[in-house]
């Protein structure tokens, strides 16, 4: 019996995990919970899987939640309680389903209490992968991508060499605006922003779907999950997200992993893994109803956000953590309605210019560069 601890159980990816759980009550126990403010939610979650111990954003949720729960169990909050959520217990694996940087002390703090770590969580690698990685080997702690590309490509790599591999190829649907010229991006409602053609997710990975950056970050997560130089990482167009990313290897083979678009099937890999288990419910791949697949080679200059991650990523240092800072107060920005969609890049654009990256940077001086992006951010509204 796997024991698990679950971060953002009430987004998207947490409900899915929840789901996978709970079709395997034989294999998976859930010790720890915490969510943010859907209290609707995440009250049912509390009452069904009964865990030891709950973490929610504020007090007067976790007032709500001790008020209306039936069983007892600690209810802990704000950033201390998602810690504690996180190292609960002797679980043995964390789940890190939350949006944003907010999930890297908690993940720093489980590989630290040496639990190993599903991660969804691509901020926290992109923020602070040098970090992350150079702790999970100190501790022995595996980390285990849940991303499905991610999870693609470790299953194409098997444990193959890292010099066998000439290229990994991570694919991209284009988002909700992929056939949309820049002109016509102008006006475009984040409404129409937030209707991904392919996967049904939490809002700011939609929107940095429509924007190209999700894959930006998806390369400088790549590049901390699998070791690899950005020279061998490649991004292709492929609107279908059948083919959720391949490997390339020395002698021209290509192995993909294809699959519906259901994120189950990586977050059970995850959970599961080295073993397989049956998905309960959900459709199988049928290529012939898919009849044809397509391939475009990346414009870099129509995703334009995709081209700055490349360079932060090159560039290194702190200058991934002011991509993604600047980047999560955009897209909040965008959702509110108080900038343009185009203005995400243009604001992204303009922490990363006023930005020197500090190289090997320190935790401290990461989460000093991540602060001080999003307070400029801030002043570029006016
Ligand atoms: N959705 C997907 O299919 C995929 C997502 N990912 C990545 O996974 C991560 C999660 O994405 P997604 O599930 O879509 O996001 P959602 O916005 O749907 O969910 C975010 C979760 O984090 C919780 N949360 C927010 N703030 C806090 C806080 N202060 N304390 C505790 N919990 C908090 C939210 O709680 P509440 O809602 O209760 O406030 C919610 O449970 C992101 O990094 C994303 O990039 C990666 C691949 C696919
Ligand atoms: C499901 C998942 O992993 C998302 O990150 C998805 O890949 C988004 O799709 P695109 O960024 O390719 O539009
Ligand atoms: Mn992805």
């Amino acid at each position: 019996m796997k024991k698990i601890n679950l971060i953002g159980s009430t987004g998207s990816i947490g409900i899915q995990t929840l789901d996978v759980i709970r079709s395997h009550p034989e294999k998976f126990k859930l010790e720890a919970l915490s969510f943010g403010r859907n209290f609707e939610e995440g009250i049912q979650q509390i009452e069904e899987f009964k865990p030891a111990l709950i973490s929610v954003s504020s007090d007067d949720i976790a007032g709500k939640v001790k008020k209306e729960m039936t069983y007892t169990a600690p209810v802990l909050y704000g950033q201390e309680g998602l810690v504690e959520a996180a190292v609960y217990g002797d679980a043995d694996l964390l789940v890190n389903a939350v949006m944003g940087r907010i999930g890297l002390e908690p993940t720093l703090k489980a590989i630290e209490a040496g639990k190993n770590i599903a991660i969804a969580n691509k901020e926290t690698l992109v923020t602070a992968g040098h970090i992350v990685t150079e702790m999970s080997r100190k501790h022995g702690v595996k980390l285990i991508p849940v991303d499905s590309e991610h999870s693609a490509i470790d299953q194409c790599l098997h444990g193959d060499s890292e010099k066998e591999v000439s290229k990994l190829i991570l694919t991209a649907s284009g988002g909700s605006f992929r056939d949309l010229s820049r002109k016509e991006l102008e006006n475009v409602t984040v409404k129409d922003a937030l209707k991904h053609p392919n996967w049904n997710m939490g809002a700011k990975i939609t929107i940095d779907s429509a924007t190209m950056m999700n894959k930006g970050l998806e390369v400088i997560e790549a590049k901390w999950l699998f070791n690899m130089p950005y020279e061998k990482i490649d991004v292709l167009l492929h609107k279908e997200s059948i083919i959720h990313s391949m490997v390339e290897y020395i002698d021209g083979s290509i192995l993909a992993h294809l699959g519906t678009p259901d994120m189950r099937v990586p977050i059970q890999y995850a959970l599961s893994e080295p073993d397989r288990l049956d998905l309960k419910g959900g459709d199988r791949l049928k290529l012939w109803e898919v009849g044809a697949l397509h391939f475009e080679k990346m414009d870099y200059d129509r995703f334009r956000c995709l081209k700055m991650a490349f360079e932060a990523g090159r560039a290194g240092g702190t200058a991934p953590a002011v991509l993604n800072a600047a980047n999560e107060v955009a897209v909040s920005l965008f959702l509110e309605g108080k900038i343009s969609f185009l203005e995400i890049e243009t604001f992204v654009e303009k922490a990363l210019d006023s930005h020197t990256p500090i190289s090997n940077p320190s935790l401290e001086e990461v989460l000093s560069a991540d602060k001080a992006a999003r307070s400029s951010v801030l002043t570029y509204l006016n």
